[in-house]
């Protein structure tokens, strides 16, 4: 279990409301510190409003909240200088060349006091594949370019803990791996990073927990394989089978699946995701001539996992707390006690 020193972030009971409107409704959340944790939920779940809160930049009704061990609402200045926050496209001048965006955030820390360089700012311009656009204005980079340029600055002046919040919203395919890639460097040289995403493919690849939330609560937390194992569990298998109805008695009798459906020769299996492989080598072992060319499998993923827990229905949480609905006690570490 993980020691409260080990935590980068802890949050409990946060409230925050607009208008009378709770927004963020007694959350829980813990970030083991050299993790990647995503935040993900539906449009308007609070995610935005927590992490402006752990930063500072809001302040809550209610809850205790640990950042790095301060309080954002007493240490928000303390908290700045160990914090990288993602910057929003707006809050760079267009003509601002990339190597007087690293100048103007550098602290003096971070410059080689010999040759009074920002040499923290080199490595990473070059880490992140930007050394050769130095020179360009703001304006003149790519999109992926652009949030490249927002990780070497929130990367600059050696955060512990990185905030990064849509970061890949808006770029094309290629862009966003560039970026994932980056921020999958980030984890492996053990930064902790807390990520708010839509991209479910993007906490799937980086993230070692993710929160879903909805309406301000936590609905469950746990590493994407355990929501996906949670609330995703089918696997479908499609293939043309030759005299599909006579082998179906056979198909159905395989470990872990639950249904087998023949229309004409196409065969559809449920199941969870031992029957994939139970069905491939039912098949392979019927003879070469029977194995299909057209076998198609569809896996559960993280997005499955998250339409089915945004689809339950809302209920009250009642006096234990925003968290009941958490399934597996085993990952409950992650969203701390619900009192
Ligand atoms: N300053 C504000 N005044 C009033 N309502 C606000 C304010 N800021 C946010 N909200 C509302 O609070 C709710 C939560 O917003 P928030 O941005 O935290 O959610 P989110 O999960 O980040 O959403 P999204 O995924 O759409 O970015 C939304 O309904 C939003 O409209």
């Amino acid at each position: 279990m993980t020691s409260t020193t080990d935590l980068a972030v802890t949050v409990r009971g946060l409230r925050k409301s607009y208008g009378g409107r709770a927004v963020v409704d007694g959350l829980d959340l813990d970030v083991p510190a050299g993790q990647v944790v995503g935040l993900i939920g539906a449009n308007g779940a609070g995610k935005t409003t927590t992490v402006e809160c752990l930063q500072g930049l809001r302040r809550p009704d209610a809850g205790e909240m640990r950042v790095l061990g301060l309080d954002p609402r007493r240490d928000a200045a303390r908290l700045r200088r160990l914090v990288g926050s993602q910057l929003q496209s707006s809050a760079l001048p267009d003509r601002l060349r990339v190597r007087e965006a690293v100048a103007l955030f550098a602290e003096a820390g971070s410059r080689d006091p010999a040759t009074g360089s920002a040499r923290r700012g080199d490595d990473l311009l070059a880490q992140f594949g930007l050394a050769e656009r130095r020179r360009s204005p703001f304006a003149g980079l790519s999109g992926g370019e652009q949030q490249r340029l927002f990780l070497v600055l929130a990367l600059l002046n050696r955060p512990r803990l990185v905030i990064l919040d849509e970061l890949t919203q808006g770029l094309d395919p290629a862009a966003r791996r560039e970026v994932w890639s980056a921020v999958a460097q980030l984890r492996d040289e053990g930064t902790t990073v807390l990520l708010v995403t839509h991209e479910l493919a993007e906490a799937e690849a980086l993230c070692d927990h993710v929160v879903a939330m909805r309406s301000g609560r936590v609905l469950d937390a746990g590493s994407p394989a355990e929501l996906v194992a949670r609330h995703a569990a089918r696997a479908t298998t499609a293939f043309t089978l030759p005299g599909a109805a006579d082998a179906l008695a056979a198909v159905r009798a395989l470990p872990g699946v639950r249904t087998a459906t023949a229309q004409g020769d196409l065969v559809t299996v449920e199941g969870d995701r031992r029957s994939i492989a139970h069905v491939g080598a039912w098949l392979v072992a019927r003879g070469p001539d029977a194995v299909p060319a057209d076998l198609r499998v569809d896996v559960p993923d993280l997005e499955s996992a998250l339409l089915t827990l945004l689809d339950a229905p809302e209920h009250d949480p009642g006096p234990a707390g925003a968290t009941s609905a958490v399934g597996d006690p085993a990952t409950s570490s992650l969203i701390g006690a619900t009192s």
